[in-house]
């Protein structure tokens, strides 16, 4: 369970997160959306103990993240591909965060495994594609075995089968009775991923509900999204093709 209570974080004048109140359950995967700026990474960092809140707390499974006595063991993320230093093998990277954890060594051979990065265990991480860097990052988060889990933009360069593969991961660690928070921009994904949702924009709160409750009456969720976040999108590109008949 994570449950974050009035979590606000500012840059200067920018409130990236402003007072968010949500629960994240175990048993079902929660989808975390909202358009670019939104806030979605501001937040997790602070679940995870990354960036310092203004006001609020964030606990997971009732502890704030700093008083976890081992943190990989509580909860797992992956929120930036390549967080590993490039010069080191795969294995050893996950070898040194198992060291480092009280996490026996086995584990570093099962999410190898888990990832599909046995064959490549022992080459150097830096020489890894985005994809292969992201499968190594849900492996990192997966060593401790946690009940916690929180994934940023997880498919972003995963293959066909990586995005498959990866659906099927975090609904099977939802049924395990863990707890998943995943983001995405890809609604398509979090329509046959989710069970709930926690939209913001502008760091605010816009919708906690059950992906079943945002899609009825026929509603597609992309359709929910916009109606949600309508007003609420910083940022919007331009008609490309009528940039040029002004010109
Ligand atoms: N280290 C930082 N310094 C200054 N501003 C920041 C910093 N990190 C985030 N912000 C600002 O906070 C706001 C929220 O950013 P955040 O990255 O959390 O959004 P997001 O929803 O994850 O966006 P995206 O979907 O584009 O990844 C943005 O306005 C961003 O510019």
């Amino acid at each position: 369970m994570i449950e974050v209570r009035g979590l606000t974080k500012r840059y200067g004048s920018t409130v990236a997160v402003g007072g968010l109140d949500f629960d994240v359950r175990p048993g079902v995967v929660t989808g975390f959306l909202g358009p670019n700026g939104s806030g979605k990474s501001t937040t997790m960092r602070m679940i995870i103990g990354l960036d310092r809140p203004d006001a609020g707390t964030a606990h997971i499974n009732g502890t704030p993240y700093h008083r976890l006595a081992w943190p990989l063991r509580e909860v797992g993320a992956l929120l930036e591909a390549r967080t590993f230093h490039p010069g080191r093998s795969a294995e050893n990277h996950l070898a040194a965060l198992a060291a480092g954890n009280g996490i026996p060594r086995a584990r570093v051979r099962a999410v190898l495994d888990t990832v599909g990065l046995s064959d490549v265990a022992a080459r150097r991480a830096g020489g890894f594609s985005l994809g292969m860097s992201q499968r190594l990052g849900i492996a990192a988060a997966l060593l401790g075995d946690p009940p916690v889990l929180l994934f940023d933009e997880p498919v972003n360069g995963l293959d066909p089968e990586g995005v498959r593969w990866l659906r099927g991961l975090v609904t099977s660690l939802a049924a395990e009775g863990r707890t998943v928070l995943l983001s995405s921009h890809l609604i398509s994904e979090m329509a046959l991923t989710a069970d709930r949702l926690i939209v913001i924009g502008r760091g605010a709160l816009l919708a906690d509900s059950s992906v079943a409750e945002l899609t009825r009456e026929g509603r597609s969720l992309e359709e929910a999204f916009f109606e949600l976040t309508g007003d609420s999108a910083e940022y919007r590109g331009n008609d490309h093709a009528q940039h040029r008949r002004t010109r």
